[in-house]
């Protein structure tokens, strides 16, 4: 894992600085593409050039169930897991519908599904273990089991990366991951477990201080610090959240830009970010989630989500949506006219 880390460099200076200054030279009122400036910019700084393009996108959707479960945290039935992993793989969830609508291939890892699943092209069926313990009670992952699957996601970004992809979308599927999330949020920011969880797939108010209790008790086992980014992720847990981890800081390490989805990805990136604080400059945000805690983990990670569409799917869905805006900033460097090329001014 150190090696993953110590690969993550800064972003490119000199074209940071040559894309900030052609943006004001092409054939457009200076600033008039707003935030998508910026954004080409640093898609400048991460692909080291100042007419960057991204082509090939890949979500890769990593699944995982939670011991968590039997405490009754969600609103479905752990079996829904290992039964969307078949939809991804059929191309009938929601992101493989948005995927198809951007021309983005959706790959899948089975971190730690507790079920069988079928051999499938697009699924890297290597669990690390059948589920997480129940983090209410004890620690959902060993150190050991949360670095294998932080590496898996890492391994399965490297290869994608190295087979073409310009953009990655990790995405996630887990029946009871908002738990885990929320719990790794509230204790990489130090925050009060009822101002950063909430109704994930839609449970009763009822069970929604039931859920922050669980949080509670979980975290005053008082096992991990934030100090200790594998520690936390060992401790609270989530197979998938740490294949996710494993997929940002490979992102990173290839200089690959890497789309954070909704509040499971953002609870991953607030641990990629506390591994590698450099890796946050190849990270952009999507959509705001409904997630009560996800507006938290944005402003400590210091990103701004591009679309607010009341989203609260996960898998990926946010993050395939936006991938156009960024083909987009990225073109508007590399293909607009400037002033002296088209004769204007
Ligand atoms: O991405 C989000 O912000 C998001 C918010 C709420 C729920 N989810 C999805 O719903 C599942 C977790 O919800 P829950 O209630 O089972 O903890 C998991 O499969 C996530 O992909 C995702
Ligand atoms: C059906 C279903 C699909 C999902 N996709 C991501 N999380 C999900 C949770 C449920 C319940």
């Amino acid at each position: 894992m150190q090696t993953l880390i110590d690969q993550i460099q800064p972003l490119n200076a000199q074209a940071l600085k040559s894309a900030l200054e052609r943006q004001d030279q092409l054939t457009k009122p200076p600033k008039s593409l707003g935030k998508l400036e910026a954004l080409g910019v640093r898609l400048a700084g991460i692909l080291g050039t100042e007419k960057p393009e991204i082509q090939n996108p890949v979500a890769i959707v990593c699944a995982g169930d939670h011991g968590v479960c039997e405490e009754g945290v969600s609103a479905f039935p752990a079996s829904v897991t290992p039964l969307m992993v078949l939809n991804f793989l059929a191309e009938g969830a929601a992101v493989n519908a948005i995927a198809r609508t951007v021309g983005a291939k959706v790959q899948v890892i089975n971190a730690g599904v507790n079920a069988d699943l079928p051999d499938h092209p697009a699924l890297v069926n290597t669990p690390v273990r059948r589920g997480t313990r129940n983090l209410r009670k004890e620690s959902a992952l060993t150190r050991e089991e949360a670095e294998k699957a932080l590496l898996l996601g890492a391994e399965v970004a490297t290869q994608a990366i190295q087979q073409g992809a310009g953009i990655l979308v990790p995405g996630e599927m887990g029946i009871g991951n908002t738990t885990p999330a929320a719990a790794i949020t509230a204790r990489m920011l130090n925050l009060s477990p009822d101002l950063v969880t909430g109704r994930g797939t839609g449970i009763s108010d009822e069970g929604l201080t039931h859920k922050v209790q669980v949080i509670k008790e979980a975290l005053n086992r008082n096992q991990s610090h934030a100090e200790d980014p594998l520690g936390v992720l060992a401790d609270l847990g989530g197979l998938e959240i740490a294949a996710m981890t494993g997929v940002m800081l490979a992102g990173a390490a290839h200089r690959v830009p890497v789309v954070i989805d909704g509040f499971i990805a953002g609870s991953a990136a607030l641990i990629a970010a506390a591994l590698s604080p450099l890796s946050r400059d190849y990270f952009f945000a999507s959509h705001q989630s409904v997630e009560i805690g996800h507006v938290k983990q944005l402003s400590h990670l210091g990103l701004e989500p591009l679309l607010n569409l009341d989203m609260r799917l996960g898998e990926g869905t946010g993050g395939v949506l936006c991938v156009p805006i960024l083909q987009a900033a990225a073109s508007v460097l590399k293909n607009m006219a400037t002033f002296a090329e088209a004769g204007i001014g």
